[in-house]
């Protein structure tokens, strides 16, 4: 009860509206170096530690407070803000878990080796896939590893039949994650301090979505796992105020962002 009043008090006395985007920490699949986007990889052990050492200690000495949480529906999202909330001892909070912050569907790649597939097709078939803004894995077969897990998972009961992808592109994956951007921009607006735990292609949908970017632009942003990027809005105009700023070290956020970017061992 204490606490909450604390958060409310302290709400009232910001300055500013805030956002905090993160991808979730490091998956098995991250780990593996395969692609995932609606498998279910659990956190690898050094994503768990990720989430706390990393995303929680730099929220926590940014002296980050939040009212409320969205996440997908993948349990490497929601783990990575369980972790967060308890590590922030805050974990009263709402989460919203939403399919529609899945991450982006890969198709028929999901749970294919990055490497193996750049050796099998060349590595600039393989980054048009995964960063082009149009660029659209093939679709899901019934013989790919995956395909019933995910058709049949109960987390995502509630997704419409002719909403539940096969593969997506970017395109595809900004246009699905709009209506939960305009809740959350209607959230911030009204001066609740959210943070949002997704996923890298998600969170890229997000900051295009945030700060305007271009489709050749975004197609150039890479996300480190359990990295805080906040955001700052006028809370008279709802206006960006500056740009977005990462926790955390500077030359390990580098590096993790062309570790991203790059297609991997
Ligand atoms: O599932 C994925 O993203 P996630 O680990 O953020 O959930 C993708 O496989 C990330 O791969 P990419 O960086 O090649 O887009």
């Amino acid at each position: 009860m204490f606490k909450l009043l604390k958060q409310k008090v302290s709400n009232l006395m910001a300055k500013t509206n805030r956002l905090v985007l993160l991808r979730h920490g490091e998956s098995e699949f991250n780990l593996k170096n395969l692609f995932c986007g609606w498998h279910d990889a659990p956190l690898s052990a050094g994503g768990v530690e990720q989430a706390r050492s990393i995303a929680a200690a730099n929220l926590k000495s940014a002296g980050m407070e939040f009212d409320k949480v969205y996440c997908s529906k993948l349990s490497r999202s929601k783990r990575t803000a369980d972790l967060i909330l308890s590590e922030l001892e805050c974990s009263f909070l709402p989460i919203v878990s939403d399919w529609r912050l899945n991450e982006r569907h890969y198709g028929n790649l999901t749970g294919v080796n990055k490497r193996e597939l750049a050796n099998k097709y060349g590595e600039k078939q393989v980054q048009h896939w995964r960063r082009n803004y149009d660029g659209l894995p093939p679709p899901i077969e019934t013989s790919n590893l995956y395909f019933y897990e995910i058709c049949n998972s109960s987390d995502f009961q509630n997704v419409p039949i002719d909403e539940f992808p096969l593969t997506e592109s970017m395109r595809m994956c900004v246009d699905r994650v709009s209506p939960v951007w305009e809740e959350i921009k209607k959230d911030v607006l009204k001066g609740t301090r959210v943070l949002a735990v997704v996923h890298g292609t998600v969170a890229r949908a997000l900051i295009k979505h945030v700060e305007g970017l271009s489709e050749e632009q975004i197609e150039k942003v890479n996300i480190p796992n359990s990295v805080p990027i906040v955001y700052e809005f006028n809370m008279a105009t709802g206006q960006l105020i500056g740009e977005s700023k990462y926790l955390g070290d500077v030359k390990y956020i580098e590096e993790m962002k062309q570790k991203v970017a790059a297609i991997g061992d």
